[in-house]
């Protein structure tokens, strides 16, 4: 592919490879990335000319890495948009769980989780990291779509069996049957056809600490230790989640998690707004990762997740879109209610108290710090080679057409440099931008013509 291609190798590090040419293997792999001066380009291009495998964008595009979401909430698809004027433990009894209560039926998982993927894909998103439900035919019809629409998936058979917290209705019905389901979720996902390449992987998922009793924790955490796959969990969400956790096991719940072996290199846990600075410094220590949740922070968490200090401290962390406690499937959203946090962190919100107190100073990021978080630290969280436009990376990329009709992103080529332009595509690309989506050296996404 010949094209401008923008990426970011650092969390402040904007690269720009201006009119290069991005050579993809059969197998998906980026196998170089031929700078316009470079001696081969010019031979490159022509042999690709001739054997008619050159793609050229037109001007006004531009090649990104694909989206990557680490956390999204599948069968909260159809409750996107609404519900979110109720605190977290009421909105899980009295919405989230009797919805999740139905993908034991197929049929109703299908026509949910059909659309989800497409739109995720129509949106940029080309690695999602999924929570499914307890239904081990819902969350295969789920790996399946990933499959078949060629998305990067992550699935997990969500574990919940704490009787307190999980209604009747959508319970394990014990620990051992939930550790034996997740195990077999596992074999599932390896075996489905198609998998060979492992595009869908599968993800061990206790929902989080309160829905979950001690017995199913540790047999989930004696199972991620065992096969190495990944986890994905809730942790210190909200001030209700993380004072419940202390009360109930005496530590933190990164502490805890780290207790029953579920803290791995191949671990993320979602939103961790008050971990201390202990908890921080076990996260970096283990290699685990947060999924930063801008959006559904502001409506379940109390507070910003200070992503600019986490960094600082080397913990590991990317973007999700929280769907459905977070009310858009876009990661461009994501990224700009990123920066919108961590000014709010920055210069804090109260009016009433001073300049001096109203804040937490150097919490700002901005939107290559964002664009990073979206795409190449989302890879390193998850442990894959994707999230950067270079050799050994998989071919994930979406392309970018800033000259649609309908853009809200307005360029003026004398005016805006290329940082201008990689800029004004976070702040202002919708999906009506996103002209192309690949996963793995496979188009899967082509926008429909205007
Ligand atoms: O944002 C959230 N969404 C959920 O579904 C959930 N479950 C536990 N904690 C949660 N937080």
């Amino acid at each position: 592919m010949q094209c401008t291609a923008f990426d970011t190798p650092q969390a402040d590090a904007l690269r720009v490879q201006s009119d290069a040419l991005v050579t993809v293997s059969g197998e998906g792999q980026i196998t170089a990335v031929i700078a316009r001066d470079d001696p081969r380009w010019a031979t490159e291009r022509a042999r690709h000319a001739a054997a008619g495998s050159l793609r050229e964008l037109p001007e006004g595009s531009y090649l990104l890495p694909g989206m990557v979401d680490l956390h999204v909430h599948a069968p909260q698809w159809p409750q996107m948009g609404k519900a979110l004027d109720v605190p977290l433990e009421a909105w899980l009894q009295q919405n989230t769980f009797p919805l999740e209560a139905r993908y034991g039926d197929e049929t109703f998982a299908e026509s949910v989780y059909r659309p989800l993927v497409q739109q995720l894909l129509a949106n940029g998103t080309t690695t999602a990291m999924y929570f499914g439900t307890l239904h081990d035919s819902g969350n295969r019809v789920l790996a399946e779509q990933c499959l078949r629409q060629g998305q990067r998936g992550l699935v997990g058979r969500v574990a919940m069996d704490e009787p307190s917290q999980c209604p009747a209705f959508y319970r394990d019905v014990s620990a051992q049957v939930a550790i034996a389901e997740t195990e077999a979720f596992i074999e599932t996902v390896a075996r489905l056809p198609g998998n060979a390449h492992g595009l869908v992987r599968p993800v061990i998922t206790p929902r989080f600490i309160p829905s979950c009793t001690d017995a199913l924790l540790e047999g989930l955490g004696a199972l991620a230790q065992r096969t190495g796959v990944h986890v994905q969990t809730h942790c210190s969400e909200s001030d209700w989640a993380h004072q419940h956790v202390l009360e109930r096991t005496g530590v933190t719940d990164a502490q805890a998690l780290h207790r029953f072996g579920l803290l791995t290199r191949r671990t993320v846990v979602a939103h961790a707004n008050f971990l201390t600075p202990d908890d921080v410094a076990l996260m970096a220590q283990v290699g685990a990762s947060v999924a930063h949740c801008p959006l559904s922070n502001f409506y379940f968490a109390n507070s910003v997740f200070p992503a600019r200090s986490g960094h600082a401290q080397r913990m590991g962390m990317g973007l999700g879109s929280d769907i459905s406690g977070g009310y858009s499937p876009s990661m461009f959203d994501a990224c700009r209610h990123a920066i919108t946090a961590s000014y709010a962190l920055d210069e804090g919100v109260d009016p009433d108290l001073p300049a001096a107190q109203r804040g937490r100073h150097d919490a700002r990021i901005d939107h290559v710090f964002a664009l990073w978080l979206a795409t190449a630290a989302g890879g390193q969280a998850l442990d894959l080679p994707i999230g950067r436009i270079e050799a050994g990376q998989q071919f994930d990329a979406i392309v970018v057409d800033c000259r649609t009709p309908d853009s809200n992103v307005c360029v003026w080529p004398d005016i805006d440099s290329p940082a201008d332009v990689l800029q004004k595509i976070i702040y202002n690309a919708t999906r009506s931008n996103v002209a192309q989506t690949w996963v793995q050296g496979a188009l899967v996404h082509r926008r429909a013509a205007a």
